[in-house]
């Protein structure tokens, strides 16, 4: 695979009055486009961290990020920010919508600060939820919100789609078919997807495996033959 995404010996360190809180230590690693990637690990390893730096929502102490060509590990805060704005799709295990708008108006909501916005009834239809956009939050199942979260994240047309324990708050079947839905938006839409869970047993559905384990990487597996996530049982 190409190498879309490389991080290289990236550190990020915390600083908590008096003490350094190394959270990454040295991380090294890429990611090819299109690839479906899963970042596990105990918590407390520094998965949300890398996560976070990879998303330009917190500067690396050191080390570089490069995104299809671009050192954006050197940004300017004005250039992540349109970076976060236009490059980036996030999906957070809660699903922070607004209560008060309806799923259909908390996409439209998102796409107000981005450039090349897809169809959001297309987007809606895709993820599943043809019957369900005018229903509020409070009106769908988590699974649902969930869906909706994902919808926003992916009409913005990101490069990438960036996603912190997406199943954390689901029960196992809607959790599954979370998983599946970004897994076959991976494959059907060419979008790379990185995943961060605490679950090792997804970990097969993965092109990728990247290991973390007290802030560096303790494994990479290469998967080139993901079994389906129907297929898995924990
Ligand atoms: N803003 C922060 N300030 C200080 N320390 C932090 C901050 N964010 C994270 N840390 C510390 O960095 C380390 C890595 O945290 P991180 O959240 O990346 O781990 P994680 O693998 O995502 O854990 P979890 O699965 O529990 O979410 C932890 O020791 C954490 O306490």
């Amino acid at each position: 695979m190409n190498k879309y995404i490389e991080l290289k010996n990236v550190n990020k360190v915390y600083k908590m009055g008096q003490i350094d809180i190394k959270a990454i230590d040295n991380i090294s690693f890429s990611i090819g486009k299109g690839e479906f990637v899963i970042v596990v690990g105990p918590s407390g390893a520094g998965k949300s961290t890398v996560l976070n730096i990879l998303g330009g929502m917190d500067y690396l102490s050191s080390g570089e990020i490069i995104v299809e060509g671009n050192v954006i590990s050197q940004y300017s805060s004005k250039k992540l920010t349109q970076y976060r704005r236009l490059d980036i799709g996030f999906v957070f295990q809660f699903y922070n919508l607004i209560p008060n708008l309806t799923a259909k108006e908390n996409v439209e909501l998102a796409l107000q600060i981005c450039k090349n916005p897809l169809d959001v009834d297309e987007v809606l239809d895709k993820v599943g939820l043809r019957d369900r956009k005018n229903n509020f939050p409070a009106g769908l199942s988590g699974g649902e919100q969930q869906r909706v979260a994902i919808a926003r994240a992916l009409a913005k047309n990101p490069k990438l789609l960036l996603c912190d324990e997406p199943t954390g708050a689901l029960d196992y079947e809607t959790g599954k078919s979370i998983l599946k839905l970004l897994y076959d938006t991976c494959k059907r839409m060419g979008m790379t997807v990185v995943v961060i869970t605490h679950n090792l047993a997804i970990t097969p559905m993965a092109d990728k495996i990247i290991k973390i384990k007290n802030g560096s990487v303790d494994d990479i597996l290469i998967n080139s033959n993901p079994t389906p996530i129907e297929e898995i049982e924990w």
